[in-house]
């Protein structure tokens, strides 16, 4: 499982936490503006917008699992097994590969309503990247510091969906978690009051009770109803340090413990890692499983303008402070 989730104060920020129960052995990696980047149906892009996420990379191609460009647009790729289904290359389109999507946009797209543009003229298609390593069935969620979007390819099409929510996280389709939301209209932040009956004399006996009913499973549909109730009244100051602080409780709200969701005999679903990108700072934020210190790759710092991808592998383990 997966979620992710965008949150603004004076920045805006966006990450997402790769739940699985193995690792590709993912890098935080840059695209310098001067990589050609590869297109399997249309040749290479030589420059464009840098970009910073975290990917496998593969013959020094970077397979981006979330990623954000130096103009402050992301996109994560979240499973969505069952659901995706990608089409046949199409003359006169624009044929992207699925696992060549989040390269794609985030090299020439700026803002979501170019993307809307660049979604129109393209056909997404499940080119494998390699034998060993087959379409993966994703959906992707879009943003930039104004809106939200849903990518998800079907077998009835391309459905490109408004998110106010400003949350993704796995099955089932979009607007289903979107109607599933209804169910929760009730819940508050506050206390709540005595609806059920006057006659009775029901009282609050604990703070938080406005949002007893929240569900705190770890299906996606209970993921996405808890995570977009905490971004939703979340708040926090407004400097980078309060926000990427605020941003990673947000995401903590569907972090996965070892042992709570067994995928096979033995093999347990965890949060591998926790990502936050910040637009204003172009800086990628983590937390793993076992690192729970939040480390930054900052892309400023780097030789932007450089044909060479920057690869950091992660800081896996986290020390202890102690303080006698
Ligand atoms: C497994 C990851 C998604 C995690 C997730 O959503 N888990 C939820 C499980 S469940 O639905 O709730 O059961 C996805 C996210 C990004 C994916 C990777 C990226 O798409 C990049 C390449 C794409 C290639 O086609 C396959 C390998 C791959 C390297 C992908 C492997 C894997 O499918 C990743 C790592």
């Amino acid at each position: 499982m997966c979620t992710a989730a965008t949150y603004k104060t004076k920045g805006f920020y966006f990450g997402r936490t790769l739940d699985y129960e193995f690792s590709y052995g993912e890098e935080i990696t840059i695209t310098p503006r001067n990589y050609p980047i590869p297109f399997r149906h249309m040749g290479a892009l030589a420059s464009h917008y840098a970009i910073i996420g975290m990917a496998h990379v593969a013959d020094n191609y970077p397979l981006y699992y979330d990623a954000m460009n130096e103009k402050g647009l992301g996109m994560a790729g979240l499973n969505f097994v069952g659901n995706a289904a990608y089409a046949e290359p199409v003359d006169g389109m624009q044929n992207v590969a699925q696992f060549e999507f989040i390269p794609w946009i985030l090299s020439r797209c700026a803002t979501i309503p170019e993307v809307r543009e660049a979604l129109a003229r393209m056909n997404l298609v499940g080119t494998p990247f390699s034998p060993q390593m087959p379409a993966a069935s994703l959906h992707w969620i879009i943003a930039d510091k104004n809106e939200a979007i849903v990518v998800e390819s079907m077998a009835d099409g391309l459905h490109v969906h408004d998110d106010p929510a400003g949350v993704l996280t796995n099955n089932p389709p979009f607007d289903l978690q979107m109607f599933h939301l209804n169910n929760y209209l009730g819940l508050s932040p506050r206390q709540p009051e005595n609806h059920f009956s006057p006659e009775l004399p029901l009282a609050t006996y604990s703070r938080g009770m406005g949002a007893l009913g929240l569900p705190g499973d770890l299906s996606s549909q209970s993921r996405f109803a808890r995570v977009a109730f905490t971004r939703a009244n979340s708040i926090s100051g407004d400097s980078e340090e309060e926000s990427v602080s605020q941003f990673f409780h947000i995401l903590g709200s569907v972090d996965q413990q070892r042992g709570c969701c067994e995928v096979a005999e033995g093999k347990y679903e965890i949060t591998i890692y926790t990502s936050c990108c910040s637009a204003e700072t172009g800086t990628y934020y983590y937390t793993t499983y076992e690192n729970h210190q939040i480390t930054a790759v900052d892309m400023k710092k780097e030789a932007l303008d450089s044909d060479a991808l920057i690869r950091y592998p992660m800081i896996l383990k986290g020390e202890i402070r102690r303080q006698n």
